[in-house]
């Protein structure tokens, strides 16, 4: 499936005058610029444009060159090689002049991350530079001092919300989309001021289709940041930038592992990379689970690390707008009312049958999802030990096909323990037991009942209700268990 440009490039203005609310910055930088056309290089040869995040610093950088006819040499400060290249291009750009090639303007983003070792060679390459060399830096204070000396700072602002509802709204009208006035406004409330941020949760909310709206807007609340995290874990190749990326999610860092591992495969295509990210996940993982026996829980740092760096570097990130996906367990809270109750009255079961709380049942519901997804063998064997319904199996295995292949084989087991019972029974009694067998015809009888089961749908159970079965289901549960002398746990069944 084609993806669709992203709409943050697909909208970047292309000219100075279209930036919102940055106009005394964007002055400054003209000045400055026309000082070097006019055969004057301002005494600062490079410039520092700072401000938060998705403001507009990088889309100055490319309008300027469109307006006064510049190539520009982005390059990016994290890279081992900056200086190389910018000794490169400070020559390449001296020499091609002469021969009349465009001029270039060297565009060094992320300023903030030079590492200070380099700084001194960075500044005297400056020094010597024949063309502008334009930086863009969230935190000015973090430019190497060597550099800020050599270079004048022009200061973005924070675009307020209603910049941003502007611009939003602009987006919209140009798409021929409209959205209720409040989810344009919470968008905007949420992204801070970054409208990089806001216009990529636009894109997800309307391409999406209304029910992303909700989800979106959903976990707004309690994850306020997590998509935005996520979308720059996946834009980026810069490990510094992609633990950063993280740090203002309020989330646990083995549930920000679901989410990143959820949206892994789609922010990469090559198998090999997917299978790196995967390997930095497992690394991830194995870090939370020794913080989690240990109690040590500096260890989550790693953990992050791995999780947010490791995935970064992993490969060649896809090209365009990466949706970001909310984990199967968190999705559990947005399904539809009937799906809650089903989810719920599994749910209960879990816990009373299996003896668990209600955190580790929801858990539990994911393994068992994969085991009616994938192994209708072992999922028969729960569908009899939880006692589940058939809308229950349906909504376990995600497909009415598997349902019915699961619930048949259900029926065998059920068939068969009775025949167990009754033989142990009859011995008791003495007697020959009675010669009992699995017929295809008993297979074909399970599938009508499937099929009578589907024309009558069940009523709504209530909350009593379904207390009252569950106690039930204990019940028989404990006469089982002291038949059996032994309580079955899910890795009995994953052992069949
Ligand atoms: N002031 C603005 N006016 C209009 N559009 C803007 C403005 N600021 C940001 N945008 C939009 O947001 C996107 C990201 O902006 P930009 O790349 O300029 O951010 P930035 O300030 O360089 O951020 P970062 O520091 O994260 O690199 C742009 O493509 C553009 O669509």
């Amino acid at each position: 499936m084609p993806r669709e440009m992203p709409w943050v490039e697909k909208y970047r203005p292309r000219r100075l005058s279209e930036i919102v609310n940055q106009e005394e910055a964007i002055e400054q930088v003209r000045a400055w610029v026309e000082a070097w056309l006019h055969g004057n290089p301002p005494k600062k040869k490079a410039l520092i444009l700072a401000g938060p995040p998705g403001c507009g610093k990088t889309t100055t950088v490319y309008a300027l060159a469109k307006e006064y006819g510049f190539e520009v040499i982005e390059l990016n400060a994290s890279d081992e090689r900056t200086y190389e290249k910018i000794e490169r291009y400070v020559q390449a750009a001296y020499t091609m002049d002469i021969l009349g090639k465009s001029r270039k303007l060297i565009f060094l983003d992320e300023a903030d991350n030079i590492e200070p070792s380099g700084a001194k060679e960075i500044a005297v390459l400056i020094d010597r530079a024949r063309n502008p060399i334009v930086m863009a830096a969230n935190h000015y204070w973090e430019v190497p001092w060597e550099i800020r000396a050599k270079a004048q700072i022009v200061e973005y602002k924070r675009l307020t919300q209603g910049d941003i509802v502007k611009a939003l709204a602009r987006i919209l009208h140009m798409e021929k989309v409209t959205l209720p006035k409040e989810v344009l406004y919470d968008i905007a409330k949420h992204a801070n001021g970054d409208l990089r941020a806001a216009i990529n949760d636009l894109q997800t909310v309307v391409t999406g289709g209304a029910e992303d709206a909700q989800d979106v807007l959903a976990y707004r609340d309690t994850e306020k940041s997590v998509f935005q995290a996520l979308a720059q874990v996946f834009a980026t190749d810069n490990a510094k930038k992609a633990k950063l990326a993280v740090l203002g999610v309020d989330m646990f860092p083995d549930e920000l592992l679901q989410w990143i591992s959820e949206n892994v495969p789609y922010a990469y295509s090559r198998p090999e990379d997917i299978a790196r990210a995967y390997e930095a996940l497992s690394r991830a993982d194995i870090y939370l689970g020794r913080a989690q026996r240990t109690g040590v829980y500096s260890l989550w740092a790693y953990a992050t690390d791995m999780m947010t760096a490791g995935v970064a570097v992993a490969g060649l990130k896809r090209k365009g707008f990466v949706k970001i996906y909310p984990p199967k367990t968190i999705k559990l809270l947005t399904e539809s009312k009937e799906e809650r109750t089903l989810r719920d009255s599994i749910v209960r079961k879990v816990m009373k049958e299996m003896h668990m709380a209600k955190l580790e049942a929801l858990e539990t519901l994911n393994y068992l999802r994969a085991i009616f997804e994938n192994n209708p063998e072992a999922a028969a064997h729960f569908v009899v030990y939880l006692d589940l319904d058939l809308k229950e199996v349906e909504f376990l295995a995600g497909d009415s096909e598997k349902a019915k292949t699961i619930w048949a084989k259900s029926m065998n087991i059920e068939k068969k323990l009775k025949r167990e019972e009754e033989e142990a029974r009859v011995r008791e009694a003495g007697k020959e037991p009675e010669e009992a067998e699995t017929s295809e015809e008993e297979v074909k009888e399970a599938e009508e009942t499937i099929e009578e089961a589907r024309e009558e749908p069940e009523e709504e159970i209530s909350e009593e209700e379904l207390e009252k079965a569950t106690e039930e289901i204990e019940a028989v549960g404990k006469k089982e268990e002291k038949k059996k002398g032994k309580q079955a746990t899910l890795f009995d069944f994953l052992k069949k």
